[in-house]
């Protein structure tokens, strides 16, 4: 039997499992050979423990990289074309694009990275089409961009979610606060700081046990489900923000339009008549969760134009040091900050110091 075959009988005797307490562990047990059955269908068969999967070959570059996911002739290409300027072909049949195409969006002094991609449909992650190529960049992407045809139905929505799921990306939720440590002999710790309703002992246990997991520390953090504790235990999940494009707007009625409005992530825009694309793009930034830190030269006044991009949860005075050069750090003697992020203007700060929005540093090197 293949791997694709095996995961399509496990998910029938998932599909034909009446689900109620008595079930509920052999429900669990069957979603961990699941994951464990799609990570070798990912991975291209047992044993290899390589990168997952194979992207395009095109290398980061700029502050962020966005990555444009979505059906066929949804208007990835248009939007690409009329954000960046880069030309990439649009025309109204399906798999016009056949690679991947980088641009670059110039905002608030970042320069950010925008990937048109080949659309997808149902069955990519199972190596349909470039599907597969197409969500191994999604993986390396800082923001995910659903491009959605507003005319289309709406679970064209879900599928590509379920596409990105099974490849073990997580759309706009945060890795769970548990910590999991694997331990060569002492057994199965429990431990939990907060009630955990939705995942009671036995269950961990099961799902440990088709793990093979016999020893391990688990301190539980926040409650989790079944799924979060697959996720922990597979490891390789990446938990990327994720803005829904409703494109092609031109084609919808008043009414349809006010309720696209009201859903959260959504941003709806015509890329072809080029409405609502700042708010996209503000959208974006905003998604992408970046800070502008300002340098200041001993006895200048602080360079506005070129300041330096720092994700929100890396942004310490090293973390800004490391992103002008790699060997600056170890000259730093002290950094004097400006802005928000201090109580006096300026502060001697330390390498640990967290920076914030449109703060000022000037790095003052030992001698
Ligand atoms: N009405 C309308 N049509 C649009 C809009 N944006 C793109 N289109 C049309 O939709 C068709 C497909 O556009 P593309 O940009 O090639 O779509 P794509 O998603 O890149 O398609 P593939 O590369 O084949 O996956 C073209 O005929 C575009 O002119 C829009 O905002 N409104
Ligand atoms: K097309
Ligand atoms: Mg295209």
């Amino acid at each position: 039997m293949t791997t694709a075959q095996k995961i399509a009988e496990v998910e029938l005797e998932m599909e034909r499992t009446q689900k109620n307490k008595a079930t509920s562990y052999h429900l669990g047990q069957l979603k961990a050979k699941l994951a464990k059955l799609k990570r070798e269908l990912i991975e291209g068969g047992k044993g290899k423990s390589g990168p997952v999967g194979e992207g395009f070959d095109v290398s980061k570059s700029g502050d962020a990289r966005v990555g444009m996911i979505g059906f066929p002739s949804v208007g990835k290409s248009t939007l690409l074309t009329k954000l960046t300027g880069t030309e990439s072909k649009i025309a109204a049949y399906e798999f016009t694009t056949l690679t991947c195409i980088p641009g670059n969006v110039f905002y608030k002094g970042s320069k950010i990275q925008l990937l048109d991609l080949p659309g997808i449909i149902e069955g990519a992650k199972d190596g349909k089409g470039r599907g597969k190529q197409v969500i191994a960049v999604a993986r390396t992407c800082n923001l995910i961009c659903i491009v959605l045809d507003a005319t289309k139905p709406m679970k064209h929505k879900k599928i590509i979610e379920g596409e990105l799921e099974g490849f073990g990306i997580r759309l706009n939720k945060q890795p769970p606060k548990v910590d999991f440590k694997i331990k060569p002999k002492g057994g199965i710790n429990i431990t939990h700081m907060v009630e955990n309703p939705d995942l009671d002992d036995e269950m961990i246990k099961t799902i440990l046990k088709e793990y093979r997991i016999n020893s391990v520390d688990i301190v539980f953090r926040e409650k989790i489900n079944e799924d979060q504790l697959i996720d922990i235990i597979e490891g390789n999940r990446k938990y990327i923000p994720c803005l829904y494009v409703m494109n092609k707007i031109d084609d919808l009625t008043m009414e349809e339009l006010d309720i696209i409005d009201q859903i959260p992530h959504y941003v709806p825009i015509s890329a072809h008549l080029e409405w609502n694309l700042d708010e996209l793009i503000e959208r974006m930034w905003e998604y992408l969760d970046l800070y502008r830190v300002y340098t200041k030269p001993k006895g200048k006044a602080p360079d506005y134009e070129k300041p330096v991009i720092l994700p929100r949860k890396k942004s310490t005075v090293e973390d800004f040091c490391m992103r002008i050069h790699r060997t600056m750090i170890n000259d730093m003697k002290y950094a004097l900050v400006w802005g928000t992020s201090v109580k006096h203007n300026p502060q001697v700060c330390g390498k640990d110091h967290q920076l914030n929005d449109e703060d000022i540093v000037q790095i003052i090197k030992k001698i």
